[in-house]
């Protein structure tokens, strides 16, 4: 796979006209990369009767600094280093016709500090090249010096937990249902009641944001109100993210200070506003003590589809260097796309501080973040109080578990939903700290605390035939082998 006619130099490497990406010198199988290279690594499948190797060097080319035809003006440059090498490329596990290319980039070929010129270069123009079936960018290495040049989650899990005073669980949140449509006075009836009723954090949904029947203004004034009275009643810090996603970056910085002057400690933005809009409230969020949640509205058209598109994983690093405190990285038995394996691979990404490669995870490369902030992942999506065991085992201490439906649709309303989440978690954390196999027997665990909880009662029996047993889309293409021991 990997030996390939070599790259053309001297003279006839500049002959007007077109000459294969391979031989431009996009395609180097010899070379090592430099530990400050960025590395990303594409799943290819180029057309019928293309080569893989020059479907990879192309990638690579476009990417980078080429062109289609040969161009002398390469010759004002360091051409040699400012190429981008593919320096591997491998067929996929189990899929004919599919090949990773890994290529490295070096470090001067970005911006300092900007997911914008990062990502124009590496998803720029290939996604749409002829010779090519499909591509995705499955995942991307970041040297030390460039991570660096990024500020990072705003304020990060440790402050995070610091500044609402909640240690050793998960937190608990709900999307505020319906969706749209609710009045500013209604809206804070159901943010009030979830939070007195013990959940830490509501939240507004992906698409609110200042419509006729509720303009934002009336939607932070109700939403404030109702999270102070539920502070003073319960005597415990509570949230509600914001949702400061407006059509211009005035209107969100607007929307943010007032936000801020109404003494919230959290505010929302959607994905779909952009890397540089991203950017920019990582930013403000710092300077103002803001926790900075992201709702990943939009991602599933291009990160869903393993043939085509983006990885999530990749998009969890960019947000991570692009400086996000909360994440929606996914539930697993929610009813949102979700594999385990790759799941626990996004949740990596946003909690440690060195990832080791983790191919069963998805995860192809080391990846050091050089003391950036952890992100909160968000778990939201389908989830009930009876899934409490199985949630956190899958996906551990530090995360929001967010229960949207799973709060408000409870039978005996809304505080009574955000209880019986509250006493749930905290029956199976006293399993887990009591030393207890909490997966198995949590079922168990869950019935007995409903014993002397009427609304978790409530719960486990109006859900308790839910659960999302579809297909992961998205399964990682290397499993782990089991050694037979005799
Ligand atoms: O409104 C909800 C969940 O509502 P509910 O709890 O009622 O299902 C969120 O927008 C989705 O979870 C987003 O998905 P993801 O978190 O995967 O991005
Ligand atoms: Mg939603």
């Amino acid at each position: 796979m990997n030996a390939h006619a070599g790259t053309v130099r001297g003279k006839e490497r500049y002959r007007s006209g077109t000459m294969e990406y391979a031989r431009m010198g996009y395609w180097e199988p010899e070379y090592t990369p430099k530990d400050t290279d960025v590395i990303a690594l594409f799943r290819v499948t180029p057309q019928e009767g293309v080569d893989p190797i020059e479907a990879s060097a192309a990638v690579a080319g476009e990417s980078s600094t080429a062109t289609w035809t040969v161009v002398w003006t390469d010759r004002l440059t360091a051409a040699e280093k400012y190429r981008a090498k593919c320096y591997r490329v491998d067929p996929v596990p189990g899929t004919p016709g599919s090949y990773f290319a890994y290529i490295a980039y070096d470090l001067d070929l970005f911006e300092p500090g900007s997911i914008a010129n990062l990502s124009a270069s590496i998803i720029g123009n290939v996604f749409g090249f002829k010779p090519l079936k499909a591509l995705r960018l499955e995942d991307m290495r970041f040297p030390v010096a460039y991570v660096k040049t990024f500020q990072g989650p705003a304020t990060g899990i440790v402050v995070e937990r610091e500044r609402l005073d909640k240690f050793g669980r998960p937190l608990l949140g709900a999307t505020v249902k319906p969706k749209l449509g609710l009045s500013g006075r209604n809206y804070g009836r159901v943010v009030y009641e979830a939070l007195k009723g013990g959940l830490d954090f509501t939240k507004d949904d992906e698409n609110i944001n200042s419509q006729p029947f509720m303009h934002w203004r009336d939607r932070f004034l109700y939403c404030m109100e109702a999270v102070n009275r539920a502070q003073a009643a319960s005597g415990e810090v509570k949230g509600t993210y914001l949702n400061i996603t407006a059509g211009t970056m005035e209107d969100m910085y607007e929307r943010a200070e007032f936000a801020k002057e109404l003494g919230s400690c959290i505010v929302m933005i959607d994905l779909v506003i952009g890397y540089t809009a991203i950017q920019s409230m990582s930013k403000w969020a710092r300077r103002n003590d803001m926790i900075l949640h992201l709702h990943r509205a939009g991602h599933s058209t291009y990160t869903r589809q393993k043939s085509h598109g983006v990885s999530f994983r990749v998009i969890a690093k960019w947000m991570r260097l692009a400086g996000v405190d909360h994440i929606h990285a996914g539930t697993v038995v929610g009813k949102l796309e979700g594999d385990p394996n790759t799941t626990r691979g996004y949740y990596d990404v946003c909690r440690e501080d060195f990832n080791p490669t983790k191919l069963e995870h998805g995860l192809f490369f080391d990846q050091s973040w050089a003391s950036l902030n952890k992100m909160m992942p968000v778990a939201s999506g389908g989830i009930h109080a009876g899934q409490m065991h199985q949630l956190l085992d899958l996906l551990g201490e530090d995360v929001v578990l967010q229960f949207g439906g799973g709060t408000i649709g409870h039978p005996m309303g809304i505080a009574a939903g955000a209880t019986a989440n509250r006493v749930a978690l905290e029956a199976m954390i006293l399993a887990r700290n009591e030393g207890r196999d909490y997966v198995h027997e949590g079922p168990e665990i869950l019935a007995r605390a409903a014993q002397t909880c009427t609304p978790l009662k409530a719960a486990l029996e109006v859900w308790k035939d839910v659960t999302f047993n579809y297909q992961s889309t998205d399964t990682p293409d290397f499993v782990p082998t089991v050694l037979e021991t005799v």
